[in-house]
């Protein structure tokens, strides 16, 4: 697990610009702060992949180097998950992209209570490929679990990342015991989840501060 927070970058910075209650209600500037996380993460995330040996041919002679072997899928949930994707695709330009449409489907009777709904999902194969699972917010982790397992239809990766930007702990858990096979890449972990299931101290709603409110 690698955990942005624990060596001071800019991303400190981009983190604390989401949070801050005088700063994410821009729109704009909070959209960007998810995509340049995601640039940033891509970068942290490429030094982990697989390179191979490549002869680049200059105007003035050759130039030996090393490319990436191949470029990962790039993965993502709707609606907070696109602008934070954007930034990773930014960087890994000619990755293949998958994407869900999941949210919070909360019962009727308990307002507090709810069930990961996701009614749309579409994927190239990912068998055999890198996987990078991108969702800012890590709260119960039921979310990316559900779209982990989802994405299964779609081959077995030979590697999947999972890059959250603000993780609680119990999220942490529920996601290393879920799915103890995937790598974790984390902005910062907060203090802990609220009774609506928020992550305390958070951000608020990162859909909702992205593309505004929802009925
Ligand atoms: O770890 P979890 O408990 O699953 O919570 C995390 C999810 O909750 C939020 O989605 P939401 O349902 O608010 O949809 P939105 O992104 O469209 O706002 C957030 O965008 C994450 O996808
Ligand atoms: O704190 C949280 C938890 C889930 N989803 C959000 O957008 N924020
Ligand atoms: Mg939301």
């Amino acid at each position: 697990m690698f955990v942005f927070a624990q060596q001071p970058s800019l991303v400190n910075q981009f983190v604390a610009e989401l949070r801050d209650v005088s700063i994410q209600k821009d729109r704009l500037r909070f959209r960007r702060n998810l995509e340049r996380i995601g640039e940033l993460m891509a970068y942290e995330i490429s030094k982990t992949l697989p390179y191979h040996n490549v002869s680049i041919k200059t105007p003035l002679g050759i130039s030996e180097t090393q490319l990436l072997r191949q470029q990962p899928v790039l993965a993502t949930i709707m609606r907070a998950g696109l602008p934070f994707h954007q930034g990773l695709a930014n960087y890994f330009d000619q990755a293949e992209n998958a994407f869900a449409g999941a949210y919070r489907g909360y019962s009727a009777s308990d307002s507090d209570e709810f069930e990961i709904t996701m009614d749309y999902i579409v994927s190239p194969d990912i068998g055999g490929k890198t996987l990078i699972l991108s969702d800012p917010m890590l709260a119960t982790g039921r979310s990316l679990e559900k779209i982990y397992h989802a994405m299964l239809r779609y081959g077995i990766p030979a590697q999947t990342h999972i890059a959250a930007i603000i993780a609680s702990p119990e999220g942490v858990r529920h996601v290393q015991r879920q799915l103890p096979q995937c790598h974790l890449w984390l902005g910062a972990i907060d203090s802990h989840l609220n009774e609506h299931s928020y992550i305390v101290p958070g951000l608020g709603d990162a859909g909702d501060l992205a593309y505004g409110g929802k009925v």
